[in-house]
């Protein structure tokens, strides 16, 4: 487990802390919905996917996992904490993670 209280919707304080580097680097807030969203572009589907085990495994660690697609190179990304049913700090954490795995193979 990623944390072991319960998880909690972000203030209005936490997000205008924690969301700018996030937007900085494309991920934008979904429309109608509590959540944040990025699509990610691969050379081919070996690397799309090699990116997405890397955040399965990691996601499983966390107990905490994406809404994803996958087209050969491409891959959606939404990120929600349905426990509180909102964006919530363990989405914050696996979208810095998720960076750093697509920083490595890019
Ligand atoms: C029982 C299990 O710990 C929960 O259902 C976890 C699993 N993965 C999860 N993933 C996401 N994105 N939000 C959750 O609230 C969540 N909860």
């Amino acid at each position: 487990m990623q944390d072991a209280g319960k998880a909690h919707r972000l203030s209005t304080e936490e997000r205008e802390q924690l969301l700018p580097n996030l937007r900085a680097v494309g991920w934008n807030e979904v429309e109608g919905r509590d959540a944040i969203f990025k699509e990610f572009h691969f050379k081919d589907f070996n690397r799309a996917f090699g990116f997405m085990t890397r955040v399965a495994l990691q996601a499983e660690k966390l107990d905490h996992h994406p809404e994803w697609f996958n087209v050969y190179n491409k891959v959606h990304i939404t990120l929600s904490t349905h426990d509180c049913g909102g964006l919530s700090e363990r989405d914050i954490n696996l979208a810095s993670f998720i960076e750093q795995v697509a920083a490595s193979l890019s």
